[in-house]
C-alpha cells in the first residue's frame, strides 16, 4: 500500500511480551500503557471507571482491563498468549501478554520467540525471585534483543533508590551470566503510573527513560535472515483446475532470504535444481519475493516435491545443515518428565516425524546460571541441552542464523500435548 492513507501501516512495529510472577503487576502495567498513552476505547475506559468506583478504589483500576480482555478471550477455550495491539503516534505495538501461573516457560517461549523487546517485571518489595532469572535467561536464550526490568510497585517501598539499585545490582549480576545485549532497568509504580508513560516526579534520583520512550525509542533490528534463502514447503498446487489446468506450484512462507524469478535452486532433500519461473501472490505475479511473505512458487521443470521438502538456493553461500542428529537447548513445559530415549514427534518448519530424545547433556541449574551435570530428571520449566535423533533428515540452521529453521516442539503422541520448544545449537 502506497499514499498518505498507509501512514498507519507504514509505522514500525514493536513486538514485546511481558513476564513476571503472579501479581508482579502485569496487568496493571499494560493497562496503564493504554490507559496513559489513550489507546484504548472510550468505552471501555467507562466501563473501568465505573467498575473500580463501584468497588471503591482510589485508583482507576487497570487491571481490570487486562483482566477483562483476557477473559472475553477465555471463554470457552483455552488461550495461553493474548496478543493486544495498541498505537501511539510513533509506534504500532504488539504485545503478548501472557498469565503468571505455573506455566509460565510455555507461555513466555510461545508469547517471545518473534519479539523484539521483553519487559519483566519485579515487584519491588520481593526483589529477584527464581521466576525472574528464568525469564531473563529464556529471553537471552530466545534472543530476544532488548531486556526492560521493570522494577514496579515503587509506592510500595517509599520510592527508595536504594531498594531500586540493590534490585539492579542483584539482576545486572545475573545479566552477565546471559548473552543478553541491551539489558534495562526502569523504577515505575503501574498503579499509580510513575515513569511508565509519564515522568515520575516522586523518583528525581532516576534521570532515565520512561518504560513507554523506552518502547517507542529502542532500535528494532530484523530478527529476519535476508541472507540465506530457505523455502519449506507447505503445498503442492496440483495442476488439476480446470482454470489452470497446467498449474503446478509449491505453497509456503518464505522462512529467510529472498528470491527472484529466473533464480536457480535446489529442492532438499532429492537434490534436483530448477530455475524459479514465477512467484505467485493471490492472481498477481511477483518479480521477487522474501521472507515472510507467503506465495506460491512455480519451477520450470517438472520435479517431485512434496510437503516438507525446502527449496533453497543453488549458490547462496551457506546451504542448511542436513542430518537426523541435532543438538539442542530445549524448555520442557510438560507435568509429566522427559522419558530418557522416549519417542516424541517433532514438528520443524512444515515437517513432522519421530524423534528420539538420545542423551541429555546437562541441565541449567536457574539460581546458579550454571550447568548441572547430575541431577538430569528434566520437568516442568527445565532447561536442559539434549541431544535428538529423528527418522528422517531434517533441513536445520541453527537458531542463532535463522530463528524460523532453528526451533523446533516436541509433541507427546499418546496425548497430543506440546511438550517442549527447542532451539538448535
Ligand atoms: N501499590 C501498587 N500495587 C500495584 C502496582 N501494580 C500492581 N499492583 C497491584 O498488584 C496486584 C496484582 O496486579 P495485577 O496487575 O493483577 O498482576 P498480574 O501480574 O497481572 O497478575 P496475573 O495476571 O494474575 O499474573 C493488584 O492488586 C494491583 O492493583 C503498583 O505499582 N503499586
Amino acid at each position: 500500500m502506497s499514499g498518505k492513507d498507509s501512514g498507519y501501516l507504514d509505522m514500525e512495529l514493536l513486538r514485546f511480551t511481558t513476564a513476571g510472577s503472579v501479581d508482579d503487576g502485569k496487568s496493571t502495567l499494560i493497562g496503564r500503557l493504554l490507559y496513559d498513552s489513550k489507546a484504548i476505547f472510550e468505552d471501555q475506559l467507562e466501563a473501568i471507571e465505573r467498575a473500580s468506583l463501584r468497588t471503591g478504589a482510589e485508583n482507576v483500576n487497570l487491571a481490570l482491563l487486562t483482566d477483562g480482555l483476557r477473559a472475553e478471550r477465555e471463554q470457552g477455550i483455552t488461550i495461553d498468549v493474548a496478543y493486544r495491539y495498541f498505537a501511539t503516534p510513533k509506534r504500532k505495538f504488539i504485545i503478548a501478554d501472557t498469565p503468571g501461573h505455573i506455566q509460565y516457560t510455555r507461555n513466555m517461549v510461545t508469547g517471545a520467540s518473534t519479539a523484539n523487546a521483553a519487559i519483566i517485571l519485579v515487584d519491588a518489595r520481593h526483589g529477584v525471585l527464581e521466576q525472574t532469572r528464568r525469564h531473563a535467561y529464556i529471553a537471552s536464550l530466545l534472543q530476544i534483543p532488548h531486556i526492560i526490568i521493570c522494577v514496579n510497585k515503587m509506592d510500595l517501598v517509599d520510592y527508595s533508590e536504594e531498594v531500586f539499585e540493590n534490585i539492579k545490582n542483584d539482576m545486572e549480576d545475573v545479566a552477565s551470566k546471559l548473552s543478553a545485549k541491551d539489558v534495562r532497568y526502569v523504577p515505575i509504580s503501574a498503579l499509580v503510573g510513575d515513569n511508565v508513560v509519564t515522568r515520575s516526579d516522586k523518583m528525581d534520583w532516576y534521570q532515565g527513560p520512561t518504560l513507554m520512550y523506552l518502547l517507542e525509542n529502542i532500535h528494532i533490528g530484523s530478527d529476519i535472515n535476508r541472507e540465506d534463502f530457505r523455502y519449506p514447503v507447505q503445498y503442492v498446487i496440483r495442476p488439476q483446475s480446470k482454470d489452470y489446468p497446467d498449474y503446478r506450484g509449491y505453497a509456503g512462507r518464505i522462512a529467510s532470504g529472498s528470491i527472484n524469478v529466473g533464480e536457480t535452486v535446489k529442492v532438499l532433500p532429492s537434490g534436483f535444481t530448477s530455475k524459479v519461473k514465477s512467484i505467485d501472490l493471490f492472481s498477481e505475479s511477483l518479480p521477487m519475493a522474501f521472507a515472510p511473505q507467503s506465495v506460491s512458487i512455480t519451477l520450470e521443470d517438472d520435479i517431485d516435491i512434496s510437503r516438507g521438502d525446502m527449496l533453497v538456493k543453488e549458490n547462496n553461500g551457506r546451504g542448511p545443515n542436513i542430518g537426523q542428529d541435532i543438538d539442542l537447548m530445549l524448555c520442557w513445559f510438560n507435568e509429566r518428565n522427559l522419558v530418557p530415549r522416549g519417542k516424541y514427534l517433532i514438528r520443524h518448519t512444515t515437517t513432522e516425524m519421530r524423534c528420539m530424545v538420545t542423551d541429555v547433556e546437562y541441565k541449567m541449574n536457574i539460581n546458579t546460571l550454571e550447568k548441572d551435570y547430575d541431577d538430569l530428571k528434566i520437568g516442568m520449566n527445565d532447561i536442559a541441552r539434549v541431544h535428538l535423533r529423528t527418522t528422517k533428515p531434517l533441513f536445520y540452521d541453527s537458531y542463532n542464523v535463522n530463528r524460523t529453521t532453528g526451533s523446533i516442539i516436541l509433541i507427546d503422541e499418546g496425548t497430543n500435548e506440546t511438550v517442549a520448544a527447542g532451539m538448535i545449537v
